[in-house]
């Protein structure tokens, strides 16, 4: 099968990099101040580490673009250090697949070097057929894993430009379809009570769901977006981001408005978004630009629209047009995100433009 030592690498690397994020998730939480005032945490920093560590140890040629750097860290040495326990704590329980990912850090040094393999400009410089760019998100939804809420570690591959493989480690989603999704304080149900899901896709074999363990990969089942058509769209299960300063609640309530839904929508923080869609659990998710100057990050994305695509639903901008990822590490080239099943697409994003027009 194509791109099966990358899915196995992926999966492992972020089911790893999971055990450290549940870990610090049971801490009280902390975070750091970014130049763009967002917030990062050890867990951020941690789980780059492990998942670049795993990337160049079975890929070493690929580039990697990662949100994180290690610049704060190298000048705060207490920070470093409590990083540095955290990874150094991570460990598959399966030996085999720790040794497949290259095993353990071996320093602090390697810890720092790993954070900083992330810095790569993408796709934007014009590059050789074929190029290789991993696409990492350590803590999608920091501000939600501050609050206990959903959050997920996003990893995709892009070969030519184009979202090839994806995987989501969602650690607060529940295994059960027909659980309610906890939106805040998801940690204080702790680990082992049915939740944490690895969805995962590779272009042409489909989106599938795993549990999110501690050792190896586990037994994957076949998942598919529910469909449904514009006579049932009253009834359809809409979702947005939590944060109102990430995405716009008002115009949201317009457009469900205008397209008679029902319900009110779910808030949810992270790529968790795109997972529940590709589980059948919501139906259309809207991100509304809050601002004119925002570009989205390839990384808050690329892992969710091949797991909605290889789903059977679109994704695409607010004018309904498809994302490019050829300008580097955003998508500078389009606005917003849509993302819904094939028989709501039209009408989903007609009901966007009239709204962002008026
Ligand atoms: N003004 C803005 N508009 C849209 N997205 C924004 C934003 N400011 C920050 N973000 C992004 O929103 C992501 C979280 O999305 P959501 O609101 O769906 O949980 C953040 O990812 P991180 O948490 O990885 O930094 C961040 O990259
Ligand atoms: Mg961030
Ligand atoms: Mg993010
Ligand atoms: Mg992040």
């Amino acid at each position: 099968m194509p791109y099966e030592t990358e899915l196995r690498t992926a999966l492992l690397a972020l089911q790893r990099a999971s055990l450290l994020t549940r870990r610090v998730a049971l801490t009280t939480l902390s975070s750091v101040t970014k130049s763009d005032r967002s917030p990062v945490t050890v867990g951020d920093f941690g789980a780059q580490a492990l998942v670049i560590s795993a990337l160049r140890h079975a890929f070493p040629d690929d580039a990697i673009v990662a949100e994180e750097d290690a610049a704060a860290l190298r000048d705060n040495e207490a920070l470093r250090g409590k990083v540095w326990d955290y990874v150094q704590g991570a460990g598959l329980s399966d030996e085999g697949a720790e040794s497949s990912i290259g095993g353990p850090l071996k320093s602090e040094r390697d810890m720092l070097d790993a954070i900083d393999g992330g810095a790569s400009e993408g796709f934007a410089s014009a590059g050789s057929q074929g190029r290789r760019v991993w696409a990492l998100d350590p803590i999608d939804g920091t501000k939600g894993f501050l609050r206990g809420g959903q959050y997920a570690i996003a990893l995709a591959l892009l070969v030519d430009a184009k979202p090839v493989l994806g995987v989501l480690a969602c650690p607060n989603l529940p295994q059960d379809a027909s659980a309610p999704i906890p939106t805040e304080h998801a940690h204080e149900k702790g680990e082992g009570e049915g939740y944490g899901v690895l969805v995962s896709a590779v272009a042409g074999q489909g989106t599938t769901v795993r549990v999110l363990g501690s050792g190896g990969v586990a037994e994957g089942k076949p998942t598919k977006m529910r469909e449904v058509g514009e006579a049932q769209i009253g009834s359809a299960v809409f979702c947005e981001s939590v944060e109102s300063g990430h995405s716009s609640h008002d115009h949201h309530a317009l457009i469900t408005q205008k397209l008679g839904v029902t319900s009110s929508p779910v808030r949810m923080d992270s790529q968790a978004k795109y997972a529940s869609l590709a589980m059948g659990l919501a139906d259309v998710y809207l991100r509304l630009p809050v601002s004119a100057s925002y570009q989205e990050k390839i990384w808050d994305h690329a892992a969710g629209e091949i797991v909605v695509k290889e789903a059977g639903g679109m994704v695409g901008d607010v004018q309904g047009r498809p994302l490019d990822w050829a300008q580097g590490r955003t998508l500078k080239e389009n606005k917003g995100v849509v993302v819904a099943g094939k028989g709501v697409w039209d009408m989903v994003i007609s009901a966007v433009k009239d709204v962002l027009a008026a």
